[in-house]
Order: C-alpha cells, then sequence, then structure tokens
C-alpha cells in the first residue's frame, strides 16, 4: 500500500528513452529541426506515481499466481507468424535473420526517389499504417491536440485537466482510449494538489501527469482489457503486441531492477482509474485483471516497449511524443538506412518510405537513431537503449583508418583541395597531427581548445534540449561557439550541424534584412553539412531545404529596411531586386517539393504540400512583376 506522499520521495527511477524514427535521426533543435540528438524522451515512470520499485513488491509479484490467462495465446517473442500484421503488405515480408531477430524483407524491386524510370521523383510508400499507441508528451500535451496532434487552439478536458482537444470531435474520438485514463489522471492530480496545494494553484503545471511512456503502455493495458472484458480473449492486435521484442531477460541486475520499479510504475497509475473509498492511498493493480499472467509479462512488455516504440514526430519531424507499431517495430537498423519511418500529414498517419533503391530479397532498414552522430555516439546510444552492437556498413566503414568521417572530422587550414582529417583522439593533451585526407600533408591541431569547444556546443545543445535555451537571448552563447567551431571543422561535423541549425532557428523569423541574410547563410552551409551527414532522400534534408525555401521566400520588404512598397509604386531597382529573390526562392521551393517527394512519400507530406502552396504564390507573383 502507498500513499501519495510515499510514493513522491521515490520518482527517479527512469528508462532510457526508446525512440527511433525519424524523430529520433532529426537530430537538431527546434521546430522543423527537432529533438536534439536525444529526443523526445520515452521514460516509462509516470512523474507522480512514483511508486519505489522495491524488489520485494517486484519478487513477490512474480510468485503470484495467474487468475486468469489469455483465451487465445499470442505468438511467441520472434514469431514470424504474419497474420499478427494486418498492414503488412508485399513487397515487405518477414523473414529470420542469423545475428538480429527477425527483419523484414523485399520480396520485389523498389524504386525509389531519383531513379531515372520514376519521372515523378517520389519515394516509394512501403508502409502505410496506425500505430497502436501514440501519446504526446508532457511539453505538448498543453498545446497539441491529443487525438490529431494538431498545434492549434483548444480546450482541455475537464476532468482529467490534462490533455486538451481541438474540437469535440476529436475529444469523441479519443474518448474510448481516454475514458479510463481520464479517471486515472484525474485521481492523481487529486492526490498531487492536496499534497502541494501551492502548486496546484497553478493551472497550468502539469509536472504531475504521468511520464509519455507510462501513458502509453497504460493505455495499451485499459484497451487490452476492454476487449477481454466484451469478448472474453485478447483482441486480435494484441499478437503483434505480444511478439514484440524483450530485452527483459538479458538485462543486467541494474537495468531489472529498474524495469520492475517502472512495472510498479504502472501497476499503480492503471488502479488509479478504479474508485476507491480512500483517494489518498493508490494500491498497485493486479495484473492478471488486465490479462498477464505473471509479473514478468508486464516486465516483458514495459521492456518491449522500450525497444520497440518511436518518436511521434510532426510533419515537419518536430518530436511531439512516442508511438508504438508493432509492424514498424519489426524493421532492424542500420546507420546507413534505405527506409525512414515517418508522420507525413501529422496525426497518426505513419509510414514507412523507401529513401533507395532496394533489390529483391535486401532488408529493409530504417535507423533508430540520429544517423548524423559519430560513430562512439551512435554505438553508445544503440548499445544502451537498444542493446546490440552496430555493424552495418557505416560502422565498419570506421575501422578504415584511410577513412574520414564527415561526422567526426577537422579542417586542414589553407588546404588548396579543401581537405580534411579524422578527428583526433580528444583525450589527447597538446598538440596532435592529423593527416589531410586529400593532400596528404599534415598539419596539427590543439586538441584541448577544439575539446572545450565541441564540450561548450554539446552543453548548449543539452540545454536546449532541456528546454532551457532562450532563443531570443541564445545568440550571445551560440555565436562565440559557432564562428570558432566553423573555422575548425566542417559543417557535417557534431556538434556544428546541429548547433548551426539551433543558430538559424534563434533568428527565425529574422527581423532585419541582414539577419535574414545571415540566417540563410548559416542554413545553406548546414544543408551541405547535413547532406553529408545524412544518405540521399533523407527527410531531414528535406524540412532543412523547406525551411531554407521559407526564408527566401519572405517579403524582405517587410524586413523593416526598405519599409512596405506596394508593388505597382515600388521603383525598377527595387522591382529587379525583388525578381532576383523570387527567382531564387521558386528555384528553393520547386527543390524543396522534389525533397519532401522523395523523403515523405508521394505528395511529399504536409511540408511537401506547404512548399507547393508558396511556391504558387511566388510563381504568381513573379507573373505579375514580369508582366508590369
Ligand atoms: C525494434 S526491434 C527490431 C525487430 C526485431 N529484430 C524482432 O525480431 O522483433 C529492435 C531489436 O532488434 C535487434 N536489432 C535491430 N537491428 C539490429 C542490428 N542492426 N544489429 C543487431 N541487432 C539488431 C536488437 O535486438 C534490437 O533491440
Amino acid at each position: 500500500m502507498s500513499s501519495f506522499q510515499s510514493l513522491k520521495g521515490k520518482r527517479d527511477a527512469r528508462t532510457a528513452s526508446s525512440r527511433h524514427g525519424v524523430g529520433a535521426t532529426a537530430a537538431p533543435a527546434g521546430a522543423g529541426a527537432p529533438a536534439t540528438t536525444a529526443p523526445a524522451g520515452a521514460e516509462l515512470a509516470p512523474s507522480a506515481v512514483s511508486a519505489a520499485p522495491s524488489a520485494p513488491a517486484d519478487v513477490e509479484m512474480a510468485t503470484e499466481e495467474p487468475k486468469a490467462a489469455a483465451a487465445t495465446a499470442p505468438p511467441a517473442s520472434g514469431s514470424l507468424d504474419a497474420s499478427a500484421y494486418p498492414d503488412l503488405e508485399p513487397p515487405l515480408a518477414i523473414r529470420s535473420t542469423p545475428d538480429r531477430g527477425r527483419g523484414l524483407f523485399a520480396t520485389t524491386a523498389v524504386i525509389t526517389a531519383g531513379h531515372a524510370v520514376r519521372k515523378d521523383w517520389s519515394g516509394t510508400t512501403l508502409l502505410s499504417t496506425t500505430p497502436r499507441v501514440a501519446v504526446l508528451s508532457l511539453a505538448h500535451l498543453q498545446t497539441r491536440c491529443s487525438n490529431c496532434f494538431k498545434e492549434t487552439k483548444m480546450s482541455r478536458c475537464a476532468k482529467c485537466k490534462a490533455l486538451h482537444y481541438c474540437s469535440a470531435a476529436c475529444q469523441r474520438a479519443d474518448w474510448p482510449a481516454h475514458k479510463p485514463e481520464c479517471a486515472a489522471l484525474d485521481r492523481i492530480r487529486g492526490m498531487w494538489a492536496r499534497t502541494f496545494p501551492d502548486k496546484a494553484k497553478n493551472g497550468r503545471d502539469n509536472s504531475w501527469v504521468v511520464s509519455d511512456a507510462g501513458r502509453a503502455v497504460a493505455r495499451m493495458c485499459w484497451a487490452r482489457k476492454a476487449a477481454r472484458d466484451a469478448t472474453g480473449r485478447d483482441p486480435d492486435w494484441w499478437a503483434g503486441v505480444a511478439a514484440m521484442e524483450s530485452h527483459a531477460k538479458t538485462l543486467d541486475e541494474a537495468a531489472t531492477m529498474k524495469l520492475a520499479g517502472q512495472v510498479q510504475h504502472i501497476r499503480h497509475y492503471l488502479n488509479a482509474a478504479v474508485p476507491s473509498a480512500n483517494p489518498d492511498v493508490l494500491e498497485p493493480a493486479d495484473m492478471a485483471d488486465f490479462g498477464f499472467k505473471s509479473a514478468s509479462e508486464l516486465l516483458d512488455m514495459c521492456s518491449a516497449f522500450s525497444v520497440n516504440s518511436f518518436t511521434l514526430s510532426a510533419p515537419d519531424l518536430t518530436p511531439i511524443g512516442v508511438a508504438t507499431s508493432p509492424v514498424c517495430a519489426l524493421f532492424n537498423h542500420s546507420c546507413e538506412p534505405n527506409a525512414v519511418v515517418v508522420f507525413p500529414r501529422g496525426g497518426k498517419d505513419m509510414q514507412v518510405v523507401a529513401i533507395s533503391d532496394i533489390r529483391p530479397g535486401e532488408e529493409v532498414l530504417t535507423s533508430y537513431i540520429d544517423v548524423s552522430l559519430p560513430y562512439a555516439e551512435r554505438q553508445k546510444d544503440l548499445s544502451e537503449r537498444y542493446g546490440f552492437d552496430c555493424k552495418c556498413s557505416l560502422c565498419e566503414q570506421n575501422a578504415d583508418l584511410a577513412w574520414v568521417d564527415p561526422r567526426w572530422s577537422v579542417l586542414h587550414p589553407g588546404c588548396k583541395e579543401d581537405g580534411r582529417g579524422r578527428m583526433p583522439d580528444l583525450r589527447h593533451d597538446g598538440e596532435a597531427t592529423v593527416k589531410c585526407a586529400a593532400c596528404g600533408d599534415t598539419f596539427g591541431i590543439n586538441v584541448p581548445a577544439l575539446r572545450v569547444l565541441i564540450e561548450r556546443g554539446k552543453a548548449t545543445l543539452a540545454k536546449d534540449e532541456a528546454g532551457g535555451l532562450d532563443y531570443a537571448t541564445a545568440g550571445p552563447e551560440l555565436s562565440p561557439i559557432i564562428t570558432a567551431l566553423q573555422k575548425l571543422v566542417p559543417s557535417s561535423t557534431y556538434p556544428l550541424l546541429p548547433l548551426l541549425r539551433l543558430q538559424v532557428l534563434t533568428l527565425t523569423p529574422p527581423t532585419e534584412l541582414s539577419v535574414w541574410e545571415f540566417a540563410i547563410g548559416q542554413l545553406r552551409t548546414a544543408i551541405s553539412g547535413a547532406r553529408e551527414a545524412h544518405p540521399a532522400n533523407h527527410p531531414t534534408i528535406a524540412v532543412m531545404m523547406a525551411e531554407l525555401a521559407k526564408l527566401l521566400s519572405m517579403d524582405t520588404d517587410q524586413l523593416g529596411q526598405t519599409g512596405i512598397t506596394p508593388v505597382r509604386q515600388a521603383g525598377q531597382q527595387q522591382v529587379i531586386e525583388r525578381v532576383g529573390r523570387l527567382l531564387d526562392a521558386v528555384r528553393a521551393l520547386r527543390e524543396a517539393v522534389a525533397a519532401c517527394k522523395a523523403a515523405f512519400g508521394r505528395g511529399g507530406g504536409d511540408v511537401g504540400a506547404e512548399m507547393g502552396k508558396l511556391l504558387l504564390q511566388c510563381e504568381e507573383e513573379l507573373e505579375m512583376l514580369r508582366r508590369r
């Protein structure tokens, strides 16, 4: 038995965020440049219902007698049974791999963006599905609709006061999933408000709300229970959830204890939906009521959630929450993926798009992490969150000492061939000698100075990720680091690449012509770096190109320099300048539309559609100016 007070003290049991999909890969910060290198968190611990992960409780639960077994046995984890995945269609098929469990393979050739035989240059959508569960992260709960995820004017749920909806229709559509959640959140908010009355006076404080992953797992449990209560058996979709790969049995003791703690959090949260005579006392739910035969089954599910969940992202890749789709979870990882997971039209429309041609029989691979990160960072993320050492073609290439990774290299100052060398070991003290890969000469790098800059850059990114960077005043913090780094490393190298994107974000929308010009220059530099650090047709590049096209298509007359001059009153010189800028914008918009089609599939998603509309407007304006 746990009172809210005693639960409250032990709230730090968390699991590493689980985040794959493009939201995760699109590293830098901000709108369209989302998720810093560590995207939207998917910790499992409910933030307020923080029942302590006590070993005895977990051990006790593990020995509980099962009350009710599932009426239909789900396929075991690792099953190749395609019937659990109704959305899975040719050209994709499940196959077993020797070293990474199941995977999805192309049964026929997939010809995609940029291929000579494809005239429309769009990426091929391999899979279109709806996540089994998708929830907003805490940071977006008050600004986005919990059903369609759009950022718009909203009303909050009158009972739980946590979720918001843009319309009665959205609220109704989400109600079956939200109903038990609403009761649980209402109960927890009451406990929190009685414990912290001063905090509760601030109607917008949602620090008490259960974490994203906790809410997501609980929604799945409640949906399963509702189906079992109605039909006496598990819903059909449960088979796919039950077959998701779990790492619970291979975790070390510390990780197992942490996971057990999360299980306890979820059990308390689930039970908060049940009315109680004493609203200040919360018991853990009996998981047999939810169809779990033992504690280890829920432990497996929590581990599977960590390994198999995706960053829910907006069409412009801003990470906004967490989602789970058993069929999308079948894709294995490569740091050089041939496909990407995207939400091109927002909401729950989840798509897997091929970004390069795929041969028949070839495995379709997505990336679980930000592929623009250097080798060591990628390996660390994959090992910590997904439990494997990546041996993909890009990671293998790192062993070639003659190869200079654009993600982790230094500039050769004064090199006639714009050469670069491998990043020296940053633990080195003093000057390191580096060989230029272009001209073969050696040059010296002051390692301590470079190390300090890289550390400062990473710290700024981390601060931004934690929401601690004020964009209005971030300029003085960012500029010196970026200027100094630009002299030493190429724009494709970490952390300069995400810092450049962050800088552009802090300058947008520009208020002066000089700022507009500077932002465009920095964004062009960042795009050329991003092209080197990502595979071709990657959505991150498409979104950056859209950002550039948008900046270029801004009406610069409104930047306070020339004042707003109606076109019919503008002088010849002004018209010539305007035509020049519009031509630049039109070119950039056309490129952005093509890049969006390649990255987000036919239609280019919402970002491609927005670029298409802007393109029409700019073309119309150009036509009008030409006719003058
Ligand atoms: C989302 S699941 C992918 C599907 C999984 N193979 C299955 O059978 O259900 C992620 C897990 O698959 C395995 N995996 C994915 N990509 C891998 C890779 N490139 N190398 C080794 N293991 C990989 C790891 O165990 C990882 O935690």
